[in-house]
């Protein structure tokens, strides 16, 4: 693996190589050739967003409000993207964000995109809803970082089994995400009645379960698949869980845990007093409350809420080295990108994944040090204006 603004050089001098030829670099344009890949329900479910998808446009919006201003003459020829985040050392501050039923882009789904994060180095967070179990993943991400994403169910010992598990499969840090305990109002998927889980796509790791099978009668096969499936809509997510319920994580997790979805400055204070190791500045990509605040809006009052106690992480929206480099100027550690490496695993399998983290990383080199930034903590607000 060469270096991130190696990879340009590499692409001038031989084509895309080992990425896949002809998948653009500007990673704005894959969902339109995702598009004509998918089937219709699929591609809805994936690109869709909350009700109006007011909330999706604005996440990209935000962006293009803040301008980043370069500086000259500063000696940027030894760059080190490289940071650590919830003792996770990573060559560049990108993760993976967790997304579910990665089969419905790609037959290998979530092992392709294991494959092609541990090639790069970048962390891939897996989520609860992925469409292989977790330890087929860890095995398919060999060395590679990996976290994992908790949708916190009902049954408190099914969620000690998940997480014993994860622990187990070598993830190092917990991601629980906070703000879809249920599915928003999502037209697109409501318009083609589509659901993935309903067709028994996302839900490997709950019928891998110990816990999950003696709910339903033993090992699931096609006599308690309907029951086993009522059993997962009625256990997905927990609508009455508080602030008190964390101590409970944290009894039954030793390692780091972050929070996702947290976009109010209290909810940040909070998840410090409640001994929590980051949090995630995210809206889910628009998915969960149409018109809530674009993510990056609501970045700055997390940060400074926060300070230097714990880690604040960013997703929904990036798409462009620049991108990065805006939201880590507004305080984020790392961001996580989604929808990007979800197109391009299904328009490349695990190449399609490796070419979008290749092209992320290299363009947020690229950019950092032509406006004359070598290190990731040198991004701070003195690099923005408003545009
Ligand atoms: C198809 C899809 C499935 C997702 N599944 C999960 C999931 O299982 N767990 C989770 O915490 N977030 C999930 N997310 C949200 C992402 O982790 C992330 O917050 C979001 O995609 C970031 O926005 P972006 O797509 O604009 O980068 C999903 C997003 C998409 C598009
Ligand atoms: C509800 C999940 C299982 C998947 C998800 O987070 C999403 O579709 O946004």
């Amino acid at each position: 693996m060469s270096a991130p603004a190696d990879f340009q050089n590499e692409i001038y001098l031989n084509g895309l190589g080992d990425a896949l030829p002809g998948l653009p670099t500007d990673l704005t344009r894959l969902e339109a050739l995702a598009e004509g890949r998918l089937s219709a329900q699929a591609f809805g479910y994936v690109a869709g967003a909350a009700g109006s998808e007011a909330t999706a446009r604005a996440n990209r919006e935000a962006f293009d409000r803040w301008r980043i201003v370069p500086r000259m003459l500063r000696d940027v020829a030894e760059r080190d993207l490289s940071v650590e985040v919830l003792g996770t050392p990573m060559p560049a501050p990108v993760l993976l964000a967790p997304i579910g039923v990665q089969s419905i882009l790609h037959p290998d789904g979530e092992l392709a995109t294991a494959r092609a994060a541990a090639g790069t180095g970048l962390p891939v967070i897996l989520s609860t809803a992925s469409s292989y179990a977790m330890e087929e993943v860890a095995a398919a991400g060999g060395d590679g970082p990996r976290w994992y994403q908790l949708y916190w169910p009902k049954d408190r010992d099914l969620a000690v089994s998940l997480l014993d598990r994860a622990r187990a499969a070598g993830y190092t840090a917990l991601v629980v995400t906070l703000d879809t305990f249920t599915l928003a109002w999502r037209p697109r998927d409501l318009d083609q009645a589509y659901l993935p889980f309903l067709r028994g796509v996302g839900v490997a790791n709950y019928f891998s379960d110990p816990v999950f099978q003696k709910a339903v009668g033993g090992p699931v096969t096609d006599e308690n698949r309907s029951a086993a499936l009522l059993h997962w809509v009625a256990n997905f997510g927990n609508p009455s869980l508080t602030w008190a319920d964390l101590a409970f994580l944290r009894e039954h997790w030793d390692g780091p845990i972050a929070l996702k979805g947290i976009q109010h400055p209290d909810d940040a204070r909070r998840a410090v007093d409640a001994g929590m190791d980051g949090v995630i500045v995210s809206n889910h990509g628009g998915r969960q409350v149409d018109g809530a605040v674009a993510s990056l809006d609501a970045l700055p009052a997390v940060a400074d809420a926060v300070g230097n106690r714990i880690a604040v992480l960013f997703d929904s929206g990036v798409r462009t080295g620049a991108d990065a480099a805006k939201a880590l100027a507004l305080g984020a550690r790392a961001v996580l990108v989604g929808r990007p490496y979800a197109y391009g695993l299904a328009l490349g399998g695990e190449a399609g994944v490796r070419h979008v983290l290749r092209c992320l990383q290299a363009e947020l080199e690229l950019t950092m040090a032509l406006a004359g930034l070598t290190r990731p903590a040198e991004l701070d607000l003195d690099c923005l204006v408003r545009g």
